[in-house]
C-alpha cells in the first residue's frame, strides 16, 4: 500500500476534518425530495469513519476496484468518509456513462486549491464543460492537433527521434546501459516542448531538469492532491484547504519559471502572430485579442502548459517502457515487428513516423500496451446533475471513476485479456463502431466522450516511432532472464515499480543525417 506522510499539522486538520464531516455529512449530501428513487448503487462493506479511503491511497487502487467491482458489479458505490463516490468497471456500464451521460459527466471536478497551476482552476484538466474549455478545445483542434498542422511540425519530431537514436547508440558504442523511461522522457519532453514553446528546454543551463523535477513533484503530491479535490467540498464549509502550502509550493515554482519563458517568448515574437507559429504565438495572440471568442488570462497559459507536460509527456514515456518490457518478455513479438519494420522500411534508414500506416503490427503492438497498461488506468469526472442510471439513483456533484483498468481486462468483453497478444489488434479485429453497435466501450486508453483525449494521434506517434527506432535498430540485452512486470499507480501514472534498464547492442550500420544536432 501506498504510503502518505502527512506531516503532524495536516494530520491533525485531517482528523478534525473527519469529524467534523461526519457530524455535518447531511449538509453535502442530501436526500432527494422523491425518496422513492433514492436507490444507490452496491456498496461493498467499507471501514468505519473512512470508508473506502485505504483503497483510494492504495499504489493498486485500480487493482483494488477491480476486486471490488467483480464481487459486486460494474457499478458499485464507495465512500470517502461520508463522501460518496460511483465506480464503473465494465463495457457495457462504460457505454451507458459515455453514450447517455456524457454531457454530465463532461467535467472532472478535481481541483484542490483553485490557484495552484496543477489541477487548479484554470488548467484545462479541470476546466468545466464550458466557455473556456470549448475555446481551448478548439485552439487545440485547430492550431496543435489538426492532421495538418501535424504535418507541418513534423519537421520537429524527425530532429528528436534522430536525437533520441543517436543517445542509444552512444550507449551501444559504449556497452552502457539505457534506462528506457529517462530516455523516452528526454524525447517527449523535447518534442512537446518545441512543439508548444517553439524551442527545446536547454539541458545546459538546467531547465530541462527544472520542468522534469517540478513534473515528479507534481507526481509526488498526486495522492494528497485528489484527496484535497476529493474533501474540498465538505472542507469549505469549515474554512479548511487540505495540503494547500505543499500544493502552491510546487505551483508557485512553476509560476516563476513558466514568467520567465512566456516574458522571453513574447519580446522574441514581437509581431503579430502568423499561421504556422507554435501555440505559445497562439495562446499570446488569444490573450491579447479584444475580440476574442473567450479573454484568457495570464494564468490560463501557465496552466495549459503545465498540464501540458504533466498529462502529455508521462503517459507517452511509460507506454514506451512497458512495450519495451513486454517484448522483451516476448522475442516472438519484437522479432515478428521487426521483421515488419524491415520489410517496410529496410536497414539504410531510421523508420518515421509516415512509415507508421503502413506497419499494422506496430500500430497494434502500441494498441494492446495500452490495453494492458493504460498510463491512466482510471479515468475521474462528476457529475454535475443527478442523475439515474441503471436504474440507480446518483447525486449531483457525485464524483465518477472509471476503471479503464478493469474494463480492458474484463473476459466479458475480451478473449484471454491479462495475455499480451497485439495480434488481437489485427485483421478481424472488431471495430469501434462494433463496439458501440453492441451497447459497450471497451477499449478506452484515451478515455471517451467529449472530455477524450485529444492528443491521442501524436500520444501513438511518439510512442510508435520510439519503439520503432529501438526494434529496427538494437537488440536488447537485461541482466534478468525476464522483465519484472511489476506495476505501481503512485503519481499520477501506472509505472513499472522496477524502472526498465537494458543494454542496446546495435544491429544495423550506424545511420547518420543530413541536419546539424
Ligand atoms: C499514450 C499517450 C496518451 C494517453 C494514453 C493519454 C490518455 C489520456 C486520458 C485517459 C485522458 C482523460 C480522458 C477522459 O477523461 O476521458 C487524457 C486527457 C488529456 N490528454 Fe492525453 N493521453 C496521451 C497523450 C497525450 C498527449 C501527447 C497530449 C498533448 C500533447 C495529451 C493531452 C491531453 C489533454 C489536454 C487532456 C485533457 C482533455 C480535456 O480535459 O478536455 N495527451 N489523456
Amino acid at each position: 500500500m501506498a504510503a502518505i506522510i502527512f506531516d503532524f499539522q495536516n494530520f491533525c486538520i485531517f482528523i478534525l476534518a473527519c469529524l467534523f464531516i461526519v457530524l455535518f455529512h447531511s449538509l453535502f449530501f442530501k436526500k432527494p425530495k422523491d425518496s422513492r428513487s433514492f436507490v444507490l448503487p452496491p456498496s461493498p462493506p467499507s471501514l468505519p469513519i473512512i470508508g473506502h479511503l485505504h483503497l483510494l491511497l492504495s499504489a493498486l487502487t485500480h487493482k483494488s476496484l477491480q476486486k471490488l467491482s467483480s464481487k459486486y458489479g460494474p457499478l458499485l458505490v464507495i465512500r470517502i468518509f461520508y463522501v460518496p463516490i460511483i465506480i464503473v468497471s465494465s463495457a457495457p456500464m462504460a457505454y451507458e456513462i459515455f453514450k447517455v451521460h456524457d454531457v454530465n459527466v463532461s467535467s472532472r471536478g478535481i481541483i484542490a486549491i483553485d490557484e495552484s497551476l496543477m489541477f487548479g482552476a484554470s488548467g484545462i484538466l479541470n476546466a468545466p464543460h464550458g466557455e473556456y474549455w470549448k475555446f481551448i478545445k478548439k485552439l487545440m483542434a485547430t492550431k496543435l492537433f489538426r492532421p495538418q498542422v501535424l504535418e507541418r511540425s513534423r519537421g520537429v519530431r524527425v530532429e528528436e527521434l534522430q536525437r533520441f537514436y543517436k543517445s542509444i547508440l552512444d550507449k551501444a558504442t559504449k556497452n552502457e546501459s539505457v534506462d528506457i523511461g529517462k530516455e523516452a522522457m528526454k524525447l517527449m519532453n523535447n518534442t512537446l516542448c518545441k512543439l508548444i514553446m517553439g524551442r527545446s528546454f536547454s539541458e545546459d543551463d538546467g531547465e530541462s531538469e527544472r520542468v522534469r523535477g517540478l513534473v515528479d513533484e507534481t507526481y509526488a503530491l498526486s495522492e494528497k492532491i485528489f484527496l484535497a479535490a476529493i474533501l474540498r467540498r465538505p472542507l469549505a464549509k469549515l474554512g479548511i484547504s487540505l495540503f494547500k502550502k505543499e500544493i502552491m509550493a510546487v505551483s508557485n515554482k512553476f509560476d516563476e519559471l513558466l514568467e520567465r519563458m512566456l516574458q522571453e517568448h513574447k519580446e522574441k515574437h514581437e509581431e503579430q502572430y502568423q499561421e504556422g507559429m507554435d501555440m505559445m504565438d497562439v495562446l499570446l495572440a488569444a490573450y491579447g485579442d479584444e475580440n476574442a471568442e473567450y479573454k484568457i488570462t495570464w494564468n490560463h497559459i501557465k496552466g495549459f502548459f503545465v498540464e501540458f507536460f504533466i498529462g502529455g509527456t508521462d503517459t507517452s514515456v511509460q507506454t514506451t517502457q512497458w512495450a519495451m518490457a513486454e517484448m522483451i518478455n516476448d522475442a516472438r513479438v519484437l522479432e515478428r515487428l521487426r521483421e515488419e519494420i524491415i520489410s517496410v522500411v529496410g536497414e539504410t534508414r531510421l523508420i518515421q513516423e509516415t512509415d507508421l500506416p503502413n506497419l499494422p503490427y506496430l500500430q497494434a503492438v502500441v494498441k494492446e500496451v495500452l490495453r494492458l497498461h493504460p498510463p491512466s488506468p482510471v479515468l475521474i469526472r462528476t457529475f454535475q446533475e443527478k442523475s439515474e442510471v441503471k436504474g440507480y439513483y446518483i447525486p449531483e456533484k457525485t464524483t465518477l471513476i472509471i476503471n479503464i483498468y478493469a474494463v480492458m481486462r474484463d473476459s466479458a468483453s475480451w478473449e484471454d485479456p491479462e495475455s499480451f497478444k497485439p495480434e488481437r489488434f489485427l485483421g478481424s479485429t472488431r471495430s469501434e463502431q462494433e463496439d458501440e453497435k453492441d451497447q459497450e466501450l471497451k477499449y478506452l486508453p484515451f478515455g471517451s466522450g467529449r472530455r477524450g483525449c485529444p492528443g491521442s494521434n501524436l500520444g501513438s506517434i511518439f510512442v510508435g516511432t520510439a519503439i520503432g527506432v529501438m526494434v529496427q535498430c538494437f537488440d536488447w540485452e537485461i541482466k534478468e532472464d525476464k522483465v519484472n512486470m511489476d506495476e505501481t499507480f503512485e503519481g499520477m501514472t501506472l509505472k513499472m515499480v522496477h524502472p526498465l534498464k537494458c543494454t542496446p547492442v546495435l544491429r544495423t550500420q550506424p545511420f547518420s543525417f543530413t541536419s546539424n544536432l
